[in-house]
C-alpha cells in the first residue's frame, strides 16, 4: 500500500495534513495517536470509505478492513454472517474463517445470534469477517478492544502469522502497548505520521 500526501479537514478543522505511508508485503506495522488525533479518519480514507481532500492511496491485491464499530445485523447468527460474507467475497468454502475462529477460540459461537455476543466475541466475529478472504493488505482499527488476555495473545499470534506469510498488516490503536511486536511504528500527531523508535515509545 502506498499513501502520499493525504490531507483531510472536517469543515475548518484540518485533521490530516500530509500523511505519507508505505506498507510493503510482509510487514506488521502500527499507528498510535491520542483520542481525536485522526486515526479512524485516516483508516477510513485508506479503506476508500472517505475521500481525502488531497493526496493518493494505492494498493494491490485483496484488501481487508476491520473498523472500530462492528457492522452486523444482531438478528443473524455467526454462521449466517459467515455465509453472507462468503458469498460477497466469492469464496468456495469457509476454510480460512474456520482457521481464524479456531485461533481466536470462537468456534463454539457459530449458532449464536450476533445480538447475544459479548463485546469481545463481537470483535472476534468482526476480525473473522475481515480475514476470511485472506487479504494481502489488512487494516485493523483498535482490533483487540474487549479481548481478554488469552485472546489478546492469540490476536498477536494471528497477526504475526499473517506478516510471516507476506501480508501487510496495519494495527491502529490509541495505546502504545506491546509495540515491540511491530516491525514499524508511527505516531499520528498534528495531522502527520512520525516514525517512532519502538523502544522509547514503549517506555513513554
Ligand atoms: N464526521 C465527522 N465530522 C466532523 N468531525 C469529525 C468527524 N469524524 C471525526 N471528526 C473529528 O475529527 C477528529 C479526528 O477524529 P478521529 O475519529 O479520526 O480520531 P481518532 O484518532 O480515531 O480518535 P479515537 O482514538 O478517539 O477513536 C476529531 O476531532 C473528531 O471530532
Amino acid at each position: 500500500m502506498d499513501v502520499a500526501d493525504v490531507h483531510h479537514s472536517y469543515r475548518q478543522r484540518a485533521v490530516l495534513r500530509g500523511v505519507d505511508l508505505r506498507l510493503p508485503p510482509g510487514i506488521l506495522a502500527g499507528i498510535v495517536g491520542e483520542n481525536g488525533a485522526g486515526k479512524t479518519t485516516l483508516l477510513r480514507i485508506l479503506a476508500g470509505e472517505l475521500r481525502p481532500d488531497r493526496g493518493s492511496v494505492h494498493h494491490s491485491g485483496r484488501f481487508g478492513y476491520c473498523p472500530q464499530s462492528v457492522v452486523l445485523d444482531d438478528s443473524f447468527t455467526v454462521r449466517q454472517h459467515l455465509d453472507f460474507f462468503r458469498h460477497a467475497f466469492g469464496l468456495a468454502d469457509l476454510r480460512r474463517a474456520e482457521e481464524v475462529m479456531e485461533t481466536l477460540a470462537f468456534t463454539e459461537y457459530l449458532d449464536q445470534r450476533a445480538g447475544l455476543l459479548s463485546g469481545g466475541s463481537r470483535q472476534k466475529l468482526n476480525l473473522t469477517l475481515a480475514l476470511m478472504h485472506d487479504p494481502d493488505v489488512l487494516l485493523l482499527d483498535e482490533p483487540y478492544q474487549g479481548f481478554d488476555w488469552e485472546t489478546y495473545l492469540r490476536f498477536w499470534e494471528l497477526a504475526t502469522r499473517l506478516r510471516d506469510a507476506g501480508r501487510s498488516v496495519l494495527v491502529v490503536s490509541h495505546l502504545a502497548y506491546d509495540v515491540e511486536r511491530l516491525d514499524q511504528l508511527w505516531r499520528l500527531d498534528d495531522g502527520r505520521l512520525h516514525l517512532r523508535d519502538r523502544c522509547s515509545e514503549a517506555a513513554a
